[in-house]
């Protein structure tokens, strides 16, 4: 409840449908199967929104949480990336002809831009829209095999719109990628529109129930009225004219999914993984810890417990990051609808950064709950394997992490080279225009500003280091490029100590703000340990300038492994803080009651490989 904010009423009705709930285990499912059965509670969660009048992305998503536990649907594309891009670059007119067809799901759409040949590349794709006056007409095309769109979400069967990235064309003239509002299928035979060749791109690690598809065009003609308005306009005959003079609010829709993917990806994932190899380790026995003395909950192993206790301090962090990057998405966007468009590039920045550092971690999170689990981990009934195949996406989709590390990384220069120019840097890199601290104040007491001030110093320092690392690179002769490629190594890890840092300062900024006191101290500990894991694991980092000695680093150790015997006695209740529903979690080895084996025993005496097959029998006969 502490956490949740206003989700729980939408997961409550959720939970009151028994489609969500019910119905057969995906685990025992074909592609197709899962496929289908995903368009089935996709149909019933459309006619839950018109029931319950659910119009806002934060409320639908509470409510798809429940329909759709652990998988993106369909949906998920269309509420996350359509909508959003007509409202946000659509012109007034635009937004009113497509927004509320399609938040009545009478149109469903998706995001069309990657290529076959480039994804990362925006400014490589290749698909054209070339502008005819006299026909008023955009014609688009796909002009080479690289060019085919591939990859984006709803488009194999289910959507019949899309918002294409596309290179325009004014009479020879390319003014660069815009998008356009484009009709693909028929709205009454759901066949593809001539000039349109599209399907399904095949089978996945995971995305099971999402038909993520390739489209080619062949010269298809759309309505002028159809580039999306809000910022560059094409009149009749031909004229462009744009409001702006940043070519990068194209990149609108990928700011936004990336801005929430930190909470709803990584923080989410990695919270239920928690969750999951948290309960099983209280409720599993095994070994002997004195002799002739009943076997052990594993949870009690200081070994379980330095596993599993830094990632729930990781999840508590990540969860808390992503609730803050949703705000300043918000925060920011709302500015620049003013016209304030001057915190654009922190916010790309730092939604980069997040979105690459926290999937990356969660991801690697959720293997070792896996991992944690043992045997029983590595069965599907344990819920991990497709919660894993479903977050790691997360490191991939809107941008591939190191590539949006290289573009936080790339403000964290411009910021750097701005101060040593004397210009006062503010928001999340403030602390670059401080004088830091050259020794470290951690002392037994470990206060949360200290450890904070430890993140600082860390990535203050390796940002310099980048920084002066690349000068000296073209000092010595390469140019700009060849620098920042022989840099880039060094780049990442900047802007991971910066995201590292920021996302300490998240976790002390919620600890502070607790009022009840056990709680506070119930978090300070998780926070603690969440940084005294960071500096071990990168102790090499706090070392090298002689920021932390040895004796320090002996009682960061010290600390740590107090800290676990201190989180054991909450780490059930910690879980169980997240509040997710059994149907969320997806997992036997999780379920609230902690009745394991019986449910393990019932599952796999239902899977599919037992009941009697002609074939597989004659063969084993
Ligand atoms: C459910 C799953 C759904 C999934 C859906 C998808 O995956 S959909 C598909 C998702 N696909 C992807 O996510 C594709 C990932 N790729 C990309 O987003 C871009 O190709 C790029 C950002 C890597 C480079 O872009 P580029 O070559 O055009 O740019 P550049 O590097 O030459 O930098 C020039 C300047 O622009 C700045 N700037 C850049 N972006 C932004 C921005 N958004 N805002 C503001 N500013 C931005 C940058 O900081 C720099 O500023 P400086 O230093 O000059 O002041
Ligand atoms: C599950 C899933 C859903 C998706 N949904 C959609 C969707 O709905 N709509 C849509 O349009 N697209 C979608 N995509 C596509 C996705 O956005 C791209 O795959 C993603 O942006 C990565 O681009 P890429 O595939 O070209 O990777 P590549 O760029 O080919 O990456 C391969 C490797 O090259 C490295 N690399 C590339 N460029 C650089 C560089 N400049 N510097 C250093 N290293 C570099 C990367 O770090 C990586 O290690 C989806 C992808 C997935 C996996």
């Amino acid at each position: 409840m502490l956490f949740k904010g206003g989700g729980l009423p939408h997961e409550s009705l959720a939970l009151q449908e028994k489609l969500f709930g019910a119905g057969p285990d995906y685990n025992f499912m074909t592609r197709i199967e899962r496929f289908k059965n995903s368009l089935v509670r996709v149909q019933h969660f459309i006619r839950c929104c018109a029931r319950y009048n659910l119009h806002d992305h934060a409320d639908k998503k509470w409510f798809e949480g429940v329909a759709f536990p652990n998988e993106v649907s369909v949906l998920g594309p269309h509420s996350g990336m359509f909508i959003p891009t007509l409202k946000e670059q659509g012109s007034e007119e635009q937004i009113q002809k497509w927004v509320p067809q399609a938040e009545k799901h009478q149109i469903m759409g998706t995001y069309i831009q990657t290529e076959l040949g480039h994804g990362t590349f925006v400014r490589g794709l290749e698909t054209t829209a070339t502008y005819d006056p006299k026909t008023e007409e955009f014609i688009l095309n796909s002009p080479t095999l690289t060019s085919i769109k591939w990859w984006p979400g709803g488009l194999g069967r289910t959507c019949n719109f899309g918002i294409v990235m596309a290179l325009l064309y004014i009479d020879g003239k390319n003014y660069g990628m815009h998008p356009f509002v484009v009709q693909l299928r028929s709205l009454k035979t759901h066949e593809p529109l001539p000039g349109l060749t599209m399907g399904d791109i095949g089978p996945k690690f995971g995305f099971d129930t999402v038909d993520n598809g390739y489209l080619q065009f062949n010269h298809f003609g759309i309505p002028r009225e159809n580039m999306l308005m809000k910022y560059c306009q094409v009149l009749k005959n031909g004229t462009y004219t744009k409001q702006t003079r940043n070519p990068k609010f194209s990149y609108g829709a990928m700011i936004f999914v990336r801005s929430m993917v930190v909470y709803e990806v990584a923080g989410q994932g990695l919270a239920k993984a928690c969750t999951i190899a948290i309960r099983y380790s209280a409720i599993r026995r095994q070994s002997e810890l004195k002799k002739s003395r009943p076997e052990p909950q594993i949870l009690d192993y200081q070994t379980q417990q330095y596993k599993l206790f830094p990632l729930l301090a990781l999840a508590y962090a990540v969860w808390f990051t992503g609730v803050r990057m949703k705000e300043i998405y918000f925060m920011v966007n709302n500015e620049i609808k003013q016209g304030h468009t001057e915190r654009l590039p922190e916010l790309h920045a730092i939604s980069s950064g997040l979105k690459a550092f926290t999937t990356s971690m969660a991801s690697w999170g959720i293997e070792r709950c896996r991992l944690a689990c043992g045997g029983h981990g590595y069965s599907a009934a344990s819920g991990l394997p497709k919660i894993y195949v479903n977050a790691t996406g997360g490191c991939t989709y809107e941008g591939e992490n190191t590539v949006m590390l290289l573009q936080c990384a790339r403000f964290l220069m411009n910021i750097y080279g701005g101060v040593k120019n004397g210009r006062r840097p503010s928001g999340s890199v403030n602390y670059l225009g401080e004088r830091i601290s050259s020794r470290c104040t951690l002392t037994s007491e470990f206060t949360l500003k200290s450890l904070a001030d430890a993140f600082k110093h860390r990535a203050a320092r390796m940002i310099k280091e980048a920084s002066e690392r690349l000068n000296r690179l073209q000092a010595s002769g390469n140019d700009p490029e060849d620098s920042w490629n022989l840099n880039s190594v060094v780049l990442t890890k900047a802007a991971e100590a910066h995201c590292h840092y920021y996302m300490v300062l998240v976790f002390e900024s919620v600890v502070e703000s607790v009022e009840d006191n056990c709680v506070k101290d119930i978090l300070r500990q998780l926070c603690q340990l969440l940084a005294l894991c960071g500096i071990q694991e990168n102790s090499g980092d706090f070392i090298q300038d002689g920021f932390l000695n040895n004796d320090q680093l002996e009682l960061v150790k010290q600390k740590q492994l107090s800290l676990l015997s201190e989180i054991r006695p909450n780490a059930v209740l910690l879980v169980d803080a997240f509040e997710f529903h059994d149907v969320q979690l997806g997992s036997i080895l999780g379920r609230f009651d902690g009745n394991v084996y019986e449910n393990l025993f019932k599952w796999a005496k239902k899977t599919p490989l037992n009941k009697p097959e002609d074939l597989i029998h004659r063969l084993l006969r």
